[in-house]
C-alpha cells in the first residue's frame, strides 16, 4: 500500500490541528509519526484508517499501482489503538474466529497458531473481559500484526505492556514488516525504533498551535 497526502488538513470546530500536510508513505517502509501529547498523531492515524474525516486536501491510496477507493481502503489495513474495543463477551478463541472471518491471517496461520504466537495458550477459553490490560493489548496487537493486510497502523502500541510484552511487540513487528507499509503514532522510542522514517506532526501545525499542549 502507498498513501499520498496532498495539502491535508484537519480542524475540530475552529481549531486547526494540522494543515498543508503533503507527504507520501511508500510501500515496504515503516514510518513513525512523532509529536507531543495532543499534537495530532491519533487524529492523523484515524484519518488514514478512514475512521475520521479530513477537513481539506486529498488522500490517495494505491495498491500495486492501482488506486484504491477510500471507502474500501479498510479492507487493506489493520489498526490497533487505545480507543479500539475488543468484544469482551467472547472467549479468546471465539474472538479470533470472529475476527478472521473478516480479516484472514498472514502466513496461512491458523487461529491456534496465532494463540501460540501471542503466548496466550493458557487463556484460549478465557473471556476477553477477564483478560488483564496487558493481555488485551497483546491480543489487539496480535490481531493487527498478523492480519493479512498491506497497511498496519499502530497507535501507542505498547500501552499497558510490561518489559516482556514490549520485547514481544518488537520481535513480532520486526518479523512482519517486510513488504508492508507500517505507520506508528508514538512518543516512546522503543515503539518506533524499527521505523525507517520519521514525520513530526508539529511541523504541520498552524503557527498559533506550535508547542501548544491539548
Ligand atoms: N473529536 C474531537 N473533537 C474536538 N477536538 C478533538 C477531538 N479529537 C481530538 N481533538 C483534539 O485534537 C488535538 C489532537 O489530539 P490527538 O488525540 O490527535 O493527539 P495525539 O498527538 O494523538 O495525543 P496523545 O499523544 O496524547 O495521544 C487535541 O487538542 C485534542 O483535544
Amino acid at each position: 500500500m502507498q498513501i499520498s497526502l496532498s495539502n491535508l488538513g484537519k480542524r475540530y470546530n475552529y481549531e486547526w490541528i494540522f494543515r498543508n500536510l503533503t507527504y507520501t508513505f511508500k510501500p515496504g517502509t515503516s514510518y513513525a509519526i512523532l509529536g507531543h501529547n495532543g499534537s495530532g498523531k491519533s487524529t492523523l492515524l484515524t484519518i488514514l484508517a478512514g475512521y475520521n474525516l479530513h477537513s481539506e486536501g486529498d488522500i490517495t491510496y494505491t495498491e500495486k499501482d492501482k488506486t484504491v477507493a477510500p471507502e474500501t481502503a479498510f479492507r487493506h489495513l489493520s489498526l490497533t489503538a487505545p480507543y479500539m474495543e475488543l468484544v469482551e463477551e467472547f472467549t479468546l478463541l471465539e474472538m479470533l474466529d470472529f475476527h478472521t472471518r473478516f480479516k484472514p491471517l498472514r502466513l496461512s496461520l491458523t487461529n491456534q497458531q496465532l494463540v501460540e504466537r501471542m503466548g496466550l495458550q493458557k487463556a484460549r477459553n478465557k473471556f476477553v473481559k477477564d483478560f488483564s490490560s496487558g493481555m488485551k493489548q497483546r491480543l489487539k496487537l496480535g490481531l493487527a500484526i498478523y492480519s493479512d493486510t498491506s497497511l498496519l497502523l499502530l497507535d501507542e502500541p505498547t500501552t499497558n505492556l510490561d518489559q516482556e510484552g514490549i520485547s514481544w511487540y518488537q520481535e513480532h513487528v520486526e518479523q512482519n514488516k517486510k513488504d508492508r507499509l507500517i505507520i506508528v503514532g508514538s512518543n516512546i522510542s522503543h515503539e518506533y525504533a524499527f521505523c525507517d522514517q520519521q514525520l513530526n506532526i508539529t511541523d504541520f501545525h498552524p503557527v498559533q498551535r506550535k508547542n501548544k499542549l491539548f
